[in-house]
């Protein structure tokens, strides 16, 4: 199956969007929160700075570095569906309002930001890296927008090296997480979950495109019995 285009992966989260959270939660019995927790553990937003969530969604992680950030820091939620950036700004409204003075989204291409370099002073990316139409051109954006010593947490799907792990991941993709996807009429939005992921880049192979588009520091980490991964960087 060939790449989708852009247009494609927009589409697909637009269409996806009434269901998304749910999903997540369901499929991954709530484990995801926590993938996003010890992602930003890894880098470490501090009070008082800027930072992006590139691909941001419906506003999960978003949401988490405002908590870090806030009261007097910012994050900005970049991505191009505009219904899961309406369902991020919708979720904010039940945020306290020192949190809500923190975030910002944004409709954007995160291929092309429209920030000047040199901006933030971190990023996190959680499940972004897989969909974008070019991972070198989304490092190398992030690299240009980030100011030297800068933190990166991206947060992925991983392909397990062990073939237990293999085997039930690809059971769990087709077996339980599509057929659900099946009852809602978004069978093809969650097949495309597992060719992408034949598609992403391993581990090592993240750390030397993230070390081609500029970062000093790339170390990435294989969590969830290796089926989902955080790559680490640093500016
Ligand atoms: C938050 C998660 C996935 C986000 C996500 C990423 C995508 O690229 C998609 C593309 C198309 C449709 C939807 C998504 C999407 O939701 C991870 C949790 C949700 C996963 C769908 C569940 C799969 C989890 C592991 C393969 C197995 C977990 C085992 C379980 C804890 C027993
Ligand atoms: C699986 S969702 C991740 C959402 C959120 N970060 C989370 O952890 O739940 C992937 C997101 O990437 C966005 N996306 C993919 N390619 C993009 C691009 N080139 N520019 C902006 N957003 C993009 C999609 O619209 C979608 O919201």
């Amino acid at each position: 199956m060939s790449q989708p285009s852009e247009t494609d992966i927009q589409q697909i989260f637009d269409r996806i969007a009434p269901v998304y959270d749910r999903f997540n939660d369901l499929l991954s019995l709530g484990q995801h929160r926590i993938w996003k927790k010890m992602a930003l553990r890894w880098c470490e937003p501090q009070q008082g700075e800027k930072w992006l969530d590139l691909c941001c969604g419906s506003g999960d992680m978003t949401a988490l570095v405002a908590q870090k950030v806030a009261p007097t820091g910012q994050v900005i939620g970049v991505d191009f569906s505009k219904e899961l950036l309406a369902i991020a700004a919708d979720k904010a409204k039940n945020y306290s309002s020192k949190i809500q003075k923190c975030l910002t989204w944004q409709q954007g291409n995160v291929l092309h930001l429209p920030f000047e370099d040199n901006s933030f002073n971190g990023a996190t990316l959680a499940y972004g890296l897989r969909n974008v139409a070019s991972i070198p051109q989304c490092l190398s954006e992030l690299h240009r927008v980030l100011q030297n010593g800068s933190k990166v947490a991206v947060l992925d799907f991983h392909r397990p090296s062990d073939r237990l792990m293999q085997s039930f991941q690809d059971f769990y993709l087709d077996r339980v997480v599509v057929p659900l996807a099946d009852r809602f009429e978004m069978t093809d939005e969650y097949a495309y979950i597992a060719p992408s992921l034949a598609r992403f880049p391993i581990g090592s192979e993240q750390v030397k495109l993230a070390k081609a588009a500029g970062f000093n520091q790339a170390k990435h980490y294989a969590i969830a019995n290796g089926m989902m991964g955080i790559l680490v960087l640093q500016k």
